[in-house]
């Protein structure tokens, strides 16, 4: 199986040029950390959110996605997580990416300038073509969810 790594074309809305592309922080790690392109640090209250920008904006290939996901570290030991997670980048967005931070720890978290936020994942995905019909195919789980298998259909 080839890794050869995916050609995205990226452009720093950021000019500052102190803030690096996003990068893998690991020789396999799934997505590169989204950093806060933020001017001053960032404070946020308990409870509170933010639309926080990444200095980035991105070209991703069509039949291709990307998430943005929490950092567990930052949600484990700070209460800091992606409100929209996964927030989804549509491969025709060209606008900046921003990440939808939200505090749900007990205390005020600060976010400096370059600090890793989030991370992004890029990922195919499949379109779908609808075809309308009046039924369909049976299968032995049927309309059964939301904890209708097992033992007493408990959860
Ligand atoms: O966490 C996110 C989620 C989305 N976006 C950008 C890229 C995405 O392609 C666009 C639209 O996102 P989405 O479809 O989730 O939002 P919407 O509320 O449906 O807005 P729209 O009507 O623009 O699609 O916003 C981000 O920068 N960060
Ligand atoms: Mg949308």
């Amino acid at each position: 199986m080839s890794h050869s790594p995916l050609q995205v074309p990226i452009v720093q809305l950021d000019h500052a040029g102190d803030l690096p592309l996003p990068e893998y922080a690991s020789d396999h790690a799934s997505g590169v950390d989204l950093l806060a392109a933020v001017e001053e640090p960032l404070t946020l209250d308990p409870g509170e959110r933010a639309l926080v920008p990444s200095g980035v904006a991105m070209a991703l290939p069509p039949g291709f996605e990307a998430q943005v996901r929490p950092r567990s570290g930052l949600a484990a030991k700070q209460g800091v997580t992606v409100l929209n997670t996964p927030g989804t980048i549509d491969a025709d967005y060209r606008g900046e990416i921003k990440v939808i931070l939200i505090n749900l720890g007990a205390e005020p978290v600060t976010l400096a300038r370059g600090d890793r936020m989030a991370q992004l994942v890029v990922a195919p995905v499949t379109r779908v073509a609808w075809e309308p019909r009046d039924d369909l195919d049976e299968t032995a789980r049927g309309g059964g969810g939301f904890g209708s298998t097992g033992v007493g259909s408990g959860v």
